[in-house]
């Protein structure tokens, strides 16, 4: 017998499934099989408390169910071949164990096709509803009811369309009853009317219009509004998405009509693209790209090792260490293309694409349509089709930011993780898994090599390399034997001292940002905050303003006048962390005081300033309340490459990546207030940011310089970033984190028990801290519990532990252990959130 009939038969003999399910819950759910038998990796749709829920098979099988409860059915199977390959559900089980995350939570972010399947609510009559219906229609409308008469009478209506007892869409309710959802819920808790989420497949392929540039075309007489138009795409290479494009003009107050006009006067065309696919246009701005450069000695050496490590097969880890403007990227595409050649796929990870559209050009210009992009700004139906495209073999180069190491890639022989330190690549929502680290297990499962590279490498990454598990790659030196900058600090102390004033900026900063600018160079500030000012307080009482959901400072923005081209709300004062607004009060809340004051500049004070010191200069501004996406993106690094912008201000925003080639003159304002944090990794981040930015300046023909203003000059953080002294830095860090036994010594979790009911939170986390005592744990200790530094956030209160475990075995077992004893006091999932190697202990 051949072994497909015999799989066949087999597969009929097995009654049950065992189905992973997104949901906070450590386990999975044992259904009945339901006429065919689903295989192992394919979506189904299972009833789950009062729902219909999406989930993947784990396990077909025999075993009866232990217990006395009711094995319901399986609804609907939605793929007949596995949907996940055996590879990722491998790499699913290593994340939920390794992180303690429920394992449908983790498939659920594996599994990018949540667009295929349309949520439908289907509402049916209930015996209570029926008896409602017969008596009110004997009585007519209750005087009794909060609802008015031509609401009861629209309920009645509904009843009886239900009547016959079948179930009907929200949609066909509304449109023969006018009911809204609203009313509808009302009887749903009435108990008159049950709902049901049901799902719905369908197909995910879209096409996306593109606005496309027609060039060579003569240009007649244009008003202003087809003029901006037209200036809008020029300035972005070309193209632009229809829909992005029609976004800016709404901004800007320009008619969608004025596109079609346009396109009538044969000025621009509109195409239509299987996807999200349509740069190019970008990254090049008269310079060379990265994969035309003939390679230096330094990147031959790395592409080298890296070719070497594939040729000879099997999994193999590297940390290139390559300092700011060393020509990493050249290397990258080099050693992608490496793989291509071998009939590999390759994956290239980068923090966030919105900000590096040069990247996406670059690549698009060097592997055409072999390219896929995954990445949040896409919608549902542009990641399913590109989730397609890879699992078809058609896109063998992927990029994305972190949920795209679950790309379906075949054959995958070479993933890069570039800026590997960068926080973004943690997810900070269950499951809490950290994009680098699953990158390096994913090519372990897979036998293939991982790069992970940086200017300013993780102490993970290179405590790692030190112990040898990875190979290290090392390019000291800038490309064509440039310079880094000089490197300057101005102790802001003695700034006060000798000017009596507290400024923004200093006089060296002014002095040198005139210099630059008078010789046609550009110069960047980064002003780490947005907004205005982000402390508002009373002068009186000396209370600051807090958000009314969160224990944080508001931070006030300023109005804006005149017609800036995103139009921006008016004055008002900004939670960053809940995004809860309100007006500027008079006076203080507390003491009703008159004298509020506004301390710590934003970068928009910034820009305000800059604007009155330097009136003549070409400002422009860059955090995320003047770059909202990739278009700003590009249309502000595009009026940079052109020199229209020759003085730019911004948050962190402006240390990514960029490699403008102008810019010679960086200045820091502030970045090391952030080394007060109570925070273990603060010195890193500082260290970091400093490197990042400073690497900013000097890129192009001329040498670079940076100033960086500082409060701290004899910080450690501070001194070794002056003087790009890497190792030195981590030499230092490494002593502290030993001493304290922070990571890369020993591994740590933070655990935060919350709530929005104070008690609750109280009470659960002393319940938890009398088991922490009271349990002997090996090779672990708990700090705690202690109010978390940020105390309320969103309107929930937070305590925490951190748990500090000596081996990775000692701590999951803690937290396993920990977590079945809170399920015993029947504290809830939700409310405990466990971050395995967590970024922040805020
Ligand atoms: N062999 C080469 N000769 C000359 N220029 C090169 C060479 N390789 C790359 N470049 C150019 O050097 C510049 C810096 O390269 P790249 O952006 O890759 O630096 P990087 O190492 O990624 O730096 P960062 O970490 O700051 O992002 C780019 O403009 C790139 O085109
Ligand atoms: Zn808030």
């Amino acid at each position: 017998m051949s072994v497909r009939l015999w799989a066949i038969i087999l597969n009929t003999v097995s009654r049950y499934a065992d189905i992973a399910l997104p949901v906070p819950l450590d386990q999975t759910f044992t259904y009945e099989v339901n006429g065919v038998v689903p295989v192992v990796g394919a979506r189904v749709l299972v009833p789950f408390s009062g729902q219909r829920l999406m989930g993947v098979v784990m396990r077909v099988h025999n075993d009866a169910p232990e217990g006395d409860f009711e094995v319901k059915p399986i609804q609907q199977i939605l793929d007949d071949v596995a949907v996940l390959p055996d590879e990722l559900i491998e790499l699913a089980r290593w994340i939920a164990q390794y992180y303690v995350a429920p394992l449908g939570e983790v498939l659920r972010g594996m599994l990018p096709l949540s667009a295929e399947v349309k949520r439908q609510f289907l509402y049916r009559i209930t015996e209570t509803g029926r008896k409602v219906l017969y008596e009110g229609a004997a009585k007519g409308a209750s005087r009794r009811s909060k609802l008015s008469p031509e609401e009861q009478n629209r309920e009645y209506a509904v009843l009886n369309y239900l009547e016959s007892g079948e179930e009907a869409k929200l949609s066909a309710l509304r449109s023969a009853t006018s009911a809204n959802k609203a009313l509808l819920e009302g009887m749903v808790r009435k108990k008159w009317l049950v709902r049901e989420a049901v799902a719905e497949e369908r197909d995910a392929r879209r096409l996306e219009k593109v606005a496309v540039l027609v060039e060579d075309a003569r240009l007649p007489k244009l008003n202003a509004n087809q003029t901006a138009i037209l200036a809008e795409l020029a300035a972005v290479g070309g193209r632009m998405r229809v829909r992005d494009l029609k976004e800016t003009l709404g901004r800007a107050g320009v008619p969608e009509s004025t596109l079609g006009t346009l396109v009538k006067r044969e000025l621009v065309r509109v195409e239509e693209v299987a996807e999200a696919f349509h740069f190019g246009g970008v990254g090049s701005y008269g310079k060379k790209h990265a994969h035309e450069h003939a390679l230096n000695e330094t990147q031959m050496e790395a592409l080298g090792t890296i070719a070497a490590a594939m040729a000879k097969g099997g999994f193999a880890p590297h940390l290139l260490y390559g300092v700011t403007g060393s020509g990493k990227t050249a290397v990258y595409f080099a050693a992608m293309r490496r793989a291509l050649d071998a009939g590999r796929s390759a994956l290239l990870m980068v923090p966030e694409i919105g900000l590096t559209p040069a990247m996406t050009g670059q690549l698009v210009a060097a592997f055409g349509d072999e390219v896929a992009l995954l990445h949040s700004q896409l919608t549902p139906d542009e990641r399913a089709e590109q989730w397609h495209r890879i699992r078809r073999g058609e896109a063998r180069v992927v990029v994305g930011t972190r949920s795209a190491v679950f790309a379906p890639v075949r054959e995958l022989g070479l993933i890069i993780v570039d800026e590997e330190h960068d926080g973004s690549y943690k997810q900070e929502e269950t499951p809490r898994y950290h994009g680098r680290d699953v990158a390096v297990m994913r090519a372990k499962l897979k036998d293939a090599v991982v790069v992970l590279g940086s200017a300013t490498p993780s102490l993970e990454s290179w405590s790692n390399a030190e112990k040898g598990r990875y190979a290290r790659i090392e390019m000291r030196t800038r490309v064509a034997n440039r310079p880094l900058p000089a490197v300057e600090l101005v102790d802001m102390r003695d700034e006060f001292r000798e000017t009596g004033q507290e400024q923004i900026f200093s006089r060296r900063l002014i002095e040198e940002t005139e210099a630059t600018i008078a010789r046609g160079e550009q110069a960047i500030i980064l002003l780490n905050r947005r907004g205005y000012s982000f402390v508002v307080m009373c002068r009186s009482c000396g209370e600051k303003i807090e958000c009314e959901n969160c224990a944080i400072s508001m931070t006030y923005h300023k109005p804006v006048s005149g017609n800036d081209a995103i139009a921006q709300p008016g004055q008002r004062l900004e939670c960053h962390y809940c995004g809860f607004r309100r007006g500027v009060p008079k006076e203080c809340p507390k003491c009703q005081s008159e004298h509020l004051y506004f301390l710590g500049a934003g970068s928009q004070q910034g820009e305000e300033r800059l604007q009155e010191i330097f009136p003549q200069a070409r400002i422009g501004r860059m955090d995320r309340d003047t770059v909202r996406g990739r278009s700003d993106m590009e249309r502000m690094l595009a009026r940079l490459h052109a020199g229209e912008i020759n003085l730019l201000v911004g948050t962190q925003m402006i240390a990514k990546g960029h490699d403008i080639h102008g810019v010679t003159l960086v200045g820091v304002v502030g970045a090391d207030f952030a080394l007060g944090l109570p925070d273990f990794r603060a010195a890193e981040r500082v260290f970091q940011l400093l490197t990042q930015v400073s690497g900013r300046a000097g890129r192009g023909e001329l040498p670079g310089k940076v100033l960086v203003q500082t409060y701290h000059p004899d910080h450690y953080a501070v001194k070794f970033a002056a003087g790009h002294d890497y190792p030195g830095f981590v030499a230092k860090e490494m002593q502290y984190r030993r001493w304290m036994h922070y990571p890369p010594f020993g591994v740590l979790a933070n655990v935060v028990v919350q709530s929005e009911r104070l008690e609750e939170a109280t009470g659960w986390s002393a319940q938890l801290g009398r088991w922490f005592s009271s349990t002997r744990l090996e090779k672990v200790r708990v700090l705690g519990p202690a109010a978390a530094p940020i105390s309320r956030l969103k309107r929930i209160y937070r305590y925490h532990f951190v748990l500090k475990g000596e081996s990775r075995k000692a701590l999951s077992e803690a937290l396993r252990a920990m977590l079945r004893f809170a399920d015993a006091q029947g504290i809830v999932r939700r409310n405990l959130v466990v971050d395995v190697d967590a970024l922040h202990l805020m």
